[in-house]
């Protein structure tokens, strides 16, 4: 028989969640939070569980998340963020530095570190997956925060 293990979609009352936002986009990242926000609550976390913290931009996140998680009393970081193509190239570096430096800290610490940071062309590709269409990248962090660990828990 095959061992399967998932993860129950309800916040353990232990847990603590830090999001880390960029303020650059915050048309866009406004409503990432608040879906991640509302994402944690509806699945059993308190509101006294959730701490926010804004940076500029996404490059900013890793650095911050690392922080978090160095301290040791949260036990998920949601980093959230809209990079949207300019005329160069500049999105690129972002993007890639981003995705790397939060798996770095995720891994470095073992603690799940969501990248809810849209990566998109436009404006509207962006808008479209905070809540839009497309869903809300920030709720959808929240739930993966809530499911991994979860998992975490049952492995240890
Ligand atoms: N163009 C976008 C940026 N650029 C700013 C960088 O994230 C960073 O703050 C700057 O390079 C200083 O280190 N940031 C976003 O979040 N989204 C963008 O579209
Ligand atoms: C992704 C960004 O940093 C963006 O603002 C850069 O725009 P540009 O490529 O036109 O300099």
């Amino acid at each position: 028989m095959v061992q399967q293990t998932s993860g129950k979609l309800i916040a353990d009352s232990e847990d603590r969640f830090a999001i880390v936002v960029s303020r650059f986009n915050d048309l866009v990242t406004g409503k990432l939070l608040q879906g991640a926000i509302d994402t944690l609550t509806r699945h059993g976390a308190s509101e006294e569980s959730i701490s926010v913290y804004w940076v500029s931009g996404a490059f900013e996140l890793p650095v911050v998340a690392e922080k978090l998680a160095a301290k040791g009393d949260v036990s998920a970081v949601l980093a959230l963020g809209a990079v949207i193509q300019g005329d160069t190239d500049h999105h690129e570096y972002i993007n890639h530095a981003v995705a790397q430096g939060l798996m770095t800290v995720s891994q470095k610490f073992s603690i799940p570190t969501l990248f809810g940071v849209l990566t998109c062309r436009t404006m509207e590709q962006a808008l479209d997956r905070a809540g839009g269409k497309a869903g809300n990248k920030g709720a959808e962090a929240a739930l993966a925060a809530i499911e991994t660990l979860d998992v975490l828990r049952q492995i240890s």
